[in-house]
């Protein structure tokens, strides 16, 4: 049953999902060409019809458990019905040290005429100086840049909403991402946080503009338990700063910070490990005696205490207070596990204890799922996937069941 009224909460990864923060991919999408895709971080360009159609069937699969899927777009565009978030998205547009005080101050002027819709697609599908309204302005950087350059970027990557925000109990962290390309994302986040009737009351944990930390890293392994990926989007410093926030506003009692590799491939702790029950995850084979913690644990006075570094598996059962952390054994060949791994076979969002969506790609990962006892939700992700990201990043939960 859909309840709108109930207060956002999310104390683990597995609790039933009521609901979710999704966003449908837009024109940011249709910006990606052969020259910006590795700044944007897509591996290719995606066919955007067809991820729209993957995405409408993700989010029905969601739907009909009954989960109720917010759409980030939507949640934006209400927000900005306020004036002031209105005149915060207009300030979060427009870089003047992209365009220059002249250029700057027309291209306010011009968007804060216009209306909520308008200001949210420019907000995440950006603009370029041939899309700027005004005619033939004398503005040195008008004259000088492409017609095609990007007078606003836009925000390819809104469609991991896993990073841009994360609930941890029922205080909301915004990310602040590392890569520039994501920066903006931030901004973003917080005029839907600041001003959707829905979220306006939700208190915060962590400071958005602190040391980078992204959702993607962070799992809420148990209620109070949290481990953080540091890699190459959560610094240690990030980590650092979100388990004292999490400390002093007593949301948490432990947090492990998990060094990952700094690749592509294993951007995000959720790329290697993802959890499919109260005591159990899938694991990238390589992970899973390689994968090490620091165990964070506040002192009383203020401080915190950090033990290890000991093998990850341990370091969580204990944290957790259970004997073990089950790892359900994909079982592969280093060349399946490696191609599925890329393809987000690990990156899979429980529903419910035992309850997955995956990627349908990752045939032998899902197998080993579904023999394990898991109740795997396929969908495809053909175009959704070549921006590096599998059902866990394409998420938000803000409301899960409490185990
Ligand atoms: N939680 C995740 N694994 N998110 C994947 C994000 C992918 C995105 N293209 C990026 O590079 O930032």
């Amino acid at each position: 049953m859909i309840d709108e009224t109930a207060p956002p909460r999310v104390d683990s990864e597995v609790g039933p999902l009521r609901a979710v923060l999704l966003h449908r991919p837009g024109n940011e999408l249709k910006r990606l060409t052969p020259r910006n895709n590795d700044q944007l971080l897509f591996d290719s360009i995606p066919w955007v019809d067809r991820a729209q159609q993957e995405h409408d069937a993700f989010a029905e699969v969601l739907r009909g458990r009954g989960v109720e899927v917010l759409l980030l777009a939507d949640s934006l565009r209400t927000a900005l019905e306020d004036q002031r978030a209105h005149t915060a998205g207009v300030h979060a547009a427009v870089d003047e040290r992209r365009l220059g005080g002249d250029l700057a101050d027309s291209v306010r002027s011009h968007l804060t005429s216009v209306d909520a819709g308008t200001l949210a697609e420019v907000l995440m599908a950006g603009m370029t100086f041939e899309e700027l309204p005004f005619a033939e302005g004398s503005s040195l950087v008008r004259m000088m840049h492409d017609p095609r350059d990007f007078a606003v970027d836009p925000l390819p990557n809104l469609l991991f909403t896993r990073d841009s925000s994360a609930w941890i109990g029922d205080r909301v962290a915004i990310s602040s991402l590392t890569m520039p390309a994501r920066r903006r994302e931030t901004a973003v986040l917080d005029l839907v946080y600041a001003y959707h009737p829905r979220f306006r009351h939700a208190a915060r944990a962590y400071g958005a503009h602190s040391a980078p930390i992204e959702g993607g890293d962070v799992m809420l392994l148990a209620p109070g338990v949290l481990a953080i990926g540091v890699g190459e989007r959560t610094t240690a410093a990030g980590a650092e700063s979100l388990a004292r926030s999490v400390f002093a506003d007593g949301i948490a009692h432990t947090v492990l910070a998990v060094p990952i590799e700094q690749s592509r491939a294993t951007m995000h702790l959720d790329t290697v490990c993802t959890m499919v029950a109260a005591d159990a995850v899938v694991m990238y084979p390589l992970a899973r005696d390689s994968l090490k913690a620091f165990t964070l644990r506040p002192t009383g006075d203020g401080g915190v205490k950090v033990t290890g570094p000991a093998p990850f598996l341990s370091a969580a059962a204990e944290a957790m207070g259970i004997d073990r952390l089950r790892v359900i054994d994909t079982g592969l060949d280093p060349v399946t596990a490696e191609r599925e791994q890329w393809d987000d076979g690990n990156n899979t969002l429980a529903l419910a204890p035992g309850v997955v969506v995956g990627y349908e790609r990752n045939a032998e990962t899902n197998e080993r799922l579904m023999a394990a006892g898991i109740e795997v939700l396929p969908i495809a992700g053909s175009e959704l996937g070549s921006g590096r990201g599998g059902p866990r990043c394409m998420s938000c939960p803000v409301l899960r069941d409490t185990i």
